[in-house]
């Protein structure tokens, strides 16, 4: 079955187990395109492995991932990565940058790997730096930097490809509220202001001011009795249709 024309992404029945120990019992979603989409949940709720399902990091046990008119679970080991490089970008809950590379190095990794010029892929980096306000440390090596600025160097890394989709794994997880929210705050402004789609998860619903939509992940299933909201609709709790446990 293809996936409805509005969705960029779109899966169905998803389910993955790991060595024997169920993460995902059946879930089903749409991402429409631009949107920016919160999967809430506590630890071990499935979130990681939803995402990386959805990314083509991992080919669910069952069930479909389509990203446009691409069926991500049966892509080749090689296409998910071509994927994954030229159309996805990625944030871990940490940053995970080369200690030995400068921020700018570390941000204009993707390009670097993929055969862009040192001068055009530096530009591109000092821009998405500025963008998210790190600018001024683009010559700084990790080591000389506070956490939430490295993880505005990975949000940047990320972003640097101007890819469709993001993913940003709790992206906030190893930072304080303020840096969290700073964190948040500026991957989601910068990729609404590109029209990038982010997905991303978090395990607290204090992030759901900058999401246009939450969906309430629980022990590996999407949580009927919260509804998922909408950004227009979260003031008087209106469930949204699009999304199931299947
Ligand atoms: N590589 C793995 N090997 C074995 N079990 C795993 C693996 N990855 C995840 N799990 C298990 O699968 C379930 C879902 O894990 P997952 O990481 O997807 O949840 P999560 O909601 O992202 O949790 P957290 O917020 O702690 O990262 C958990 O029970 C977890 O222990």
């Amino acid at each position: 079955m293809a996936p409805p024309d509005n969705d960029v992404l779109w899966a169905r029945s998803l389910r993955h187990a790991h060595n024997g120990s169920p993460a995902l019992l059946g879930v089903s979603l749409g991402v429409r395109q631009g949107e920016i989409l919160a999967v809430v949940g506590p630890r071990g709720a499935g979130k990681s492995t939803l995402l990386r399902c959805l990314s083509g990091q991992l080919v669910p046990d069952q069930g479909e991932v389509w990203f446009n008119s691409a069926p991500v679970h049966t892509l080749t080991e090689i296409a998910r990565d071509e994927l994954r490089r030229d159309r996805f970008g990625w944030v871990g809950s940490t940053a995970q940058l080369l200690p030995e590379l400068t921020a700018w190095e570390n941000a204009a990794l993707p390009l670097l790997l993929t055969g862009t010029k040192y001068r055009a892929a530096r530009a591109a980096a000092q821009e998405w730096l500025d963008r998210l306000d790190i600018g001024a440390a683009a010559r700084k090596r990790p080591a000389e930097l506070l956490q939430a600025q490295r993880q505005r160097i990975a949000v940047a890394r990320a972003l640097v490809t101007t890819p469709e989709v993001v993913f940003a794994d709790d992206p906030g997880a190893p930072l304080h509220r303020p840096d969290r929210a700073l964190v948040m705050r500026t991957l989601t402004s910068a990729a609404r202001s590109h029209g990038i789609t982010v997905v991303f998860s978090a395990c607290d619903h204090e992030i759901a001011p900058f999401a246009d939509r939450v969906i309430p992940l629980v022990d590996g299933r999407i949580n009927a009795s919260m509804p998922t909201q909408d950004r227009d609709d979260r003031d008087d709790s209106t469930t949204t249709a699009r999304a199931a446990s299947v």
